[in-house]
C-alpha cells in the first residue's frame, strides 16, 4: 500500500513515503508548497501528525484525501504497546510519542530519544515501553528568538554573522547563536552522562548538527544513532499494527 506520511511541526512540514526499494524518500515544505507536491502514485492512505491546531490545512487535506486521511494530534488513547507517565496522556506531544514508538521499532533496549526541532525534547523509554519522562527546552532558533523578542538590546544585527559553532561569540549575534548551541549541547551531554546505558536516537531539523557535534567533541561515549525518520517510523508501526482505522 502506498502511504504518505506528513509531520506538521511548529516550524515546518516534513513529508515521507517508502520508495520502491523500501528506503524512505522524504523532504520538507511549507504549507503553500504542500498542495503542489507530486507523489509517485496516488496515496492510498495519508497519515498526518500535527502538534498544533491547523483547521485550514486539516480541512484542505480532508477534502483532498477524504477517508484516506488519518489525522493524529495526540497519542492514540489505549494504544497497548506504550505505558504513559503523564497522568493526562493526551497532553504528551504526538511527535514525541511517535518518535518513541519509532525508536522502539529499531531496538529492544532502553532508549533516549532526542528531537532537535523548534523545541529540543529528550525522552526516556525503557525496554518495557514505559515512558519514564523527558525534558523540553527551546530549540536552537527558538532560544535565540526568545532573546531577540524579550530583551531590548539583544538583536539580530544584520551586519553580524551567526556562529556555526560553540566558541565564544565576539558580537551580539555571535554570542546568542553560540550560546544557543552550547546550551543545547550541554543539556544533551548532561542527560547522556546520567543515562549511559540508553541507546540514543536523534531526529529533528537540527539533529544532523547535534550528532556531528557530539561526535566531534567526543561528548558521547555511547553510540549515537541519527534517525531523521523516527517520527515516520512511529507512524508506520501504527499502520503495521492496524491501529489506525
Ligand atoms: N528549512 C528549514 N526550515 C526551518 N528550520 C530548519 C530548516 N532546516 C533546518 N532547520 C532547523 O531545524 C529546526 C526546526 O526543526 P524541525 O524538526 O523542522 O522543527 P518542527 O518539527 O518543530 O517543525 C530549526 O531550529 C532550524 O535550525
Ligand atoms: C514539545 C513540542 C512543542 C515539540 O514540537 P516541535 O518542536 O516538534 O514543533 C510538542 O511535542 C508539543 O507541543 N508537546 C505538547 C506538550 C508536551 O509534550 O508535554
Ligand atoms: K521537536
Amino acid at each position: 500500500m502506498f502511504v504518505l506520511y506528513l509531520d506538521i511541526g511548529n516550524s515546518r512540514i516534513k513529508w515521507a513515503y517508502r520508495a520502491a526499494g523500501g528506503q524512505w524518500c522524504s523532504g520538507g515544505c511549507s504549507e503553500a508548497e504542500l498542495a503542489g507536491l507530486k507523489w509517485p502514485q496516488s496515496p492510498e492512505r495519508v497519515v498526518v501528525s500535527c502538534v498544533r491546531s491547523h483547521p485550514e490545512l486539516q480541512q484542505q487535506l480532508q477534502q483532498r484525501f477524504a477517508e484516506r486521511l488519518t489525522w493524529l494530534s495526540a497519542p492514540l488513547p489505549g494504544y497497548p504497546h506504550f505505558v504513559h507517565c503523564y497522568s493526562d496522556s493526551q497532553r504528551l506531544g504526538v511527535d514525541r510519542w511517535l518518535a518513541m514508538l519509532g525508536a522502539a521499532r529499531h531496538c529492544c533496549d532502553d532508549v533516549l530519544v532526542i528531537d532537535a526541532g523548534t523545541a529540543l525534547t529528550l525522552d526516556l523509554l525503557n525496554k518495557q515501553h514505559h515512558h519514564l519522562g523527558g525534558w523540553i527546552v527551546a530549540g536552537l532558533q527558538l532560544a535565540q528568538r526568545a532573546l531577540f523578542s524579550q530583551t531590548e538590546r539583544v538583536n539580530p544585527y544584520a551586519d553580524e554573522a551567526e556562529s556555526a559553532g560553540t566558541l565564544p561569540g565576539q558580537d551580539t549575534l555571535g554570542c546568542v547563536s553560540a550560546g544557543a548551541r552550547r546550551q543545547a549541547l550541554a543539556l544533551v551531554a548532561s542527560v547522556l552522562a546520567d543515562y549511559p546505558q540508553h541507546r540514543v536516537y536523534i531526529c529533528g531539523g537540527d539533529g544532523e548538527w547535534l550528532v556531528r557535534e557530539l561526535e566531534l567533541t567526543g561528548m558521547a561515549d555511547v553510540e549515537i544513532h541519527h534517525a531523521p525518520h523516527l517520527i515516520f517510523d512511529g507512524m508506520e508501526s501504527l499502520c503495521a499494527g492496524s491501529f489506525l482505522l
